[in-house]
């Protein structure tokens, strides 16, 4: 038995983590501030509301669909096995630096080509690293060269590690898991509780987690009074790029500094109106002018090194060795001189069972699929149910599947090919941003960059001579290069960077992405044009900081149906919205999107505007509807972002802009899915057609209607009245003769496909006239937008940038 077991110390302060969507050890205030105490309590609470919705969306009732759909569900899920293990790696890991083990056997094959392939101490290859100690050391063996502990459980540290999961709302969980930390160790005199705020989860917020911190805070305040205990409830922030705190105004209205902020900081631009300074610009570019420059992005924090271990009865106590240990390797970590990366696959810890991970029954199991989620929810199985109804799409294989299968449930034709926690949403930042071989710099350091990595990065793995910047690997530009041309596309593994799921579940802070895109910009050297691409995609932060703020300004408001509906309000015609959620609108682009959506869980954001677009501009459906729908399915479903977005096509509320965001949806796939590959692989009706006429297959010749079977499709019944509907509308089975028609005129779903004006232009129109001359691929190839300034962009009506918050 080690030595520093047998001075194990007594717990008199236990540090609760109430895991939320911070699921990661970088750049997090709340595992940093629990992580002060003698043992340290990581919880994940699945609560009821976070699974299902408490609050009526709409003033039909809402959906009765899960707020947490399948697809996100499963990322969860094995979010919080890639935590566990990484906690349990670190959690009271004793006896210092080891010598770095031998470096792991290559992966046998790259989980996810054109990403560069798994690299470092993240690439664990599925199920090969699996249980024991030597299996861990293994999994943290590309840390940064001597600091890293192999321990964790079992492998001989003062204590067991790892998250302990629970289902409950946290007002009930965790008052009695304090309970037996209490019963467990008579000394504890002091509970410190940290959380990550969320931007409606205070009391009175408008989401489903309303009141939630609230209650939890009183909950625990009643709990330490009876037992005479102190107690601390803080709560960070770390949703956001710039911090609440940060801000030059306040972000709510009838707050008023008695000088608007503007007034003391004469180094603000002028924006004409100083009362913007006193409150949360009404527009994106006036967000970003008046914030930019007046705001410090606050510097993002390493991972820890070590970590105090679980208290019992859920793990051990402390030893003084670790304690004075922690001194050390946290603050070599702090220095920059160890940056550790989490070195856990999800799929390495869930094919061992996370929850078996740990060495005590106390610890709560993880559930392995979506089904034992859902079974912790009472209601869930019937709200599953309704999503299947809506969606015409089945989930069993989904929520059955094993969260750690090697094989991916989002499918062959997912854009989100990805696992998931935190090591992987930094292999996907560093590809984005340094390109293939990139995500060799997830093991060296955030913010060093590929080429710089410190001697002791990549130790081990041999990847960092490897890197990008060497002489042996000729430059290939990465992704970001070209990232304000393809971003809007949407299609391409790379053309945007997918990393929205990953900030969703906060795997990941837009302080490391801002981060790291500065290290790239610098590298880049003054004048480079990447510095044009990093600006476009710190300006994407932006508006999820935009939004995010905007979300918690309107608090209870953010629902409210707005006037958006127009003098006859929103409709609700459930046979309508089902047609348009299970992708049956007749209308390609669309159709293929929310297919996209239902069948993998991601849908590009030009996919999103136009399904969105085409619900409350055309269909005249109550917004609230869509979002409901989106947050459910999407991977990187954020109610508040959701929302938001959502209110800004609708042009609903006080973000609300131009009067008519509606998107000629036709148009918009000819120029951001030039070859209607998205069409081919979410419609198979329409898979056999020539690429032009799935854009819009009512326009074919008399002979192609001859030549695919297209006769009898688009006769001259008015639009909407016939069709399959979602309802067995299947008879024709996967022919073009199952496609239905357009609920809508498709002519007015047609305009001018832009950079075909002029010479080569054309005005595409609906019918029969809409043909490309050239077949589908005279359309752009490339994303529409121009390589705008990103300063002009973002102050025009973008095409990628939410309209309404620029006017
Ligand atoms: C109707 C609708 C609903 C949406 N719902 C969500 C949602 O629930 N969650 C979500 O994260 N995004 C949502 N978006 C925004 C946007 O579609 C996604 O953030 C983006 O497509 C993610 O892809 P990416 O990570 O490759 O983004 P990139 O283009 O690479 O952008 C980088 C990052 O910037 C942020 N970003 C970019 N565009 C937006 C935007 N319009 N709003 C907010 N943040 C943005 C994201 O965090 C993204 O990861 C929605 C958009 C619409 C139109």
């Amino acid at each position: 038995m080690p030595a520093t077991r047998c001075s194990a110390r007594t717990v008199s302060s236990c540090g609760v983590w109430w895991i939320r969507r911070d699921l990661r050890l970088a750049d997090n205030e709340a595992l940093r501030g629990a992580s002060q105490a003698d043992a340290l309590l990581p919880v994940y609470c699945l609560d009821p509301a976070a699974v299902l919705h408490r609050r009526t969306q709409s003033s039909h009732g809402g959906l009765g669909i899960p707020r947490l759909g399948p697809w996100r569900a499963r990322l969860l899920l094995q979010s919080l096995a890639s935590l566990h293990t990484d906690l349990a790696r670190l959690q009271g890991a004793a006896g210092g630096p080891q010598p770095p083990p031998p470096p792991p056997p290559p992966p046998a094959a790259a989980p996810h080509a054109g990403q560069g392939g798994p690299t470092g101490a993240g690439a664990v290859p599925p199920g090969g690293a699996g249980e024991g100690p030597q299996a861990r050391a293994q999994a943290g063996s590309g840390a940064a060269g001597g600091g890293v502990v192999a321990g964790g459980v079992g492998a001989g540290g003062g204590g067991g590690g790892g998250l302990v999961f629970r289902a409950g709302p946290a007002h009930e969980v965790l008052p009695g898991l304090l309970e037996g930390v209490l019963g467990a160790n008579p000394q504890l005199r002091h509970v410190a509780l940290h959380l990550h705020a969320e931007p409606l989860g205070g009391a009175g917020g408008a989401g489903a987690e309303a009141g939630a911190e609230a209650h939890v805070a009183g909950a625990l305040r009643e709990w330490a009074e009876r037992h005479g205990l102190s107690l601390s409830v803080v709560k960070h922030w770390d949703r956001t790029l710039y911090h609440p705190d940060d801000l030059p105004y306040s972000l709510y209205e009838g707050h008023t500094a008695e000088q608007p902020a503007a007034a003391s900081r004469p180094d603000l631009p002028d924006l004409q109106d100083p009362a913007w300074y006193r409150h949360l610009p009404p527009t994106m570019t006036r967000f970003r002018k008046a914030t930019q420059p007046a705001c410090p992005v606050r510097p993002s924090h390493p991972p820890p090194l070590w970590l105090p271990p679980l208290p019992a009865p859920f793990g051990g106590t402390p030893s003084e060795a670790n304690l004075a240990h922690r001194t050390e390797l946290n603050g070599a970590a702090a220095a920059g001189g160890g940056r550790t990366p989490p070195s856990s696959s999800p799929s390495s810890a869930v094919a061992a069972g996370p929850h078996e991970a740990s060495d005590s029954s106390h610890v709560g199991r993880i559930p392995c699929t979506v089904r034992q989620l859902y079974e912790h929810v009472p209601g869930a199985a019937s709200a599953l149910e309704r999503l299947q109804e809506l969606t015409g799409r089945q989930y069993g294989a989904v929520v059955d599947d094993h969260v750690g299968a090697a094989t991916a449930s989002p499918g062959p034709h997912s854009a989100f090919p990805f696992a998931a926690g935190e090591a992987e949403a930094l292999r996907r930042l560093r590809h984005y941003v340094w390109g293939p071989g990139g995500a060799a710099g997830a093991d060296t350091g955030a913010g060093a960059g590929p080429g710089v990595a410190s001697s002791s990065a990549g130790a081990g793995t041999g990847e960092a001579a490897a890197g990008p910047g060497s002489e042996q690997e000729p430059a290939t530009p990465p992704p970001l290069a070209s990232y304000t041309n393809t971003r809007a596309l949407a299609v391409g593994l790379d053309a945007s960077t997918k990393l929205s799921p990953f900030l969703a579940l906060g795997c990941i802070t837009p302080r490391t992405v801002h981060r790291e895109v500065e290290s790239a910009r610098a590298a880049a050297g003054p004048g480079s044009p990447l510095s044009a691409e990093c600006d476009w995609l710190q300006m994407h932060l932006l508006i999820r900081d935009y939004f995010t703020l905007s979300a918690i300004r309107e608090g209870a408001q953010l629902f409210s149906d707005g006037d958006g509906g127009g003098e006859a309000g929103w409709s609700h015609d459930l046979s309508a919205f089902r047609r348009w959620a299970s992708g049956r609108t007749g209308l390609p682009f669309v159709d293929a999107s929310l297919r996209e959506l239902g069948g993998s869980g991601w849908t590009s954001n030009r996919g999103r505007q136009n399904a969105a677009s085409m619900l409350t501009k055309d269909l005249r459906l109550d917004w609230r509807w869509g979002a409901e729908l989106f947050e459910c399915l999407l991977l990187d479903g954020d109610e508040a972002v959701n929302a938001a977005n959502w209110r800004s096509v609708a042009g609903v509320g006080s973000a609300q802009g131009p009067d008519d965001r509606r998107f000629k949806t036709v148009t918009q796939g000819m120029e951001y899915d030039p070859d209607a590959v998205l069409a081919a692989t979410w419609l198979p009706e329409l898979a056999a057609l020539p690429a032009h006429l799935r854009h819009q297959p009512w326009a074919a010749t008399e002979q192609e209607r001859g030549q695919y079977a297209l006769y009898g499709m688009y006769d001259s019944t008015p639009y909407g009245s016939r069709g399959p509907a979602v309802d067995g509308a299947d008879a024709a089975g996967d022919s073009a003769a199952g496609y239905p028609p357009p609920m809508v005129d498709p002519a007015t779903h047609v305009g001018v496909v832009k950079g075909q004006q002029g010479g080569g232009g054309r005005q595409a129109q609906g019918g029969e006239t809409g043909r490309p001359k050239s077949g589908a691929a005279g359309g752009r190839r490339r994303g529409n937008r121009a390589k705008a300034a990103p300063q002009e962009a973002a102050g025009a009506a973008g095409a990628d940038s939410p309209r309404s918050v620029e006017a």
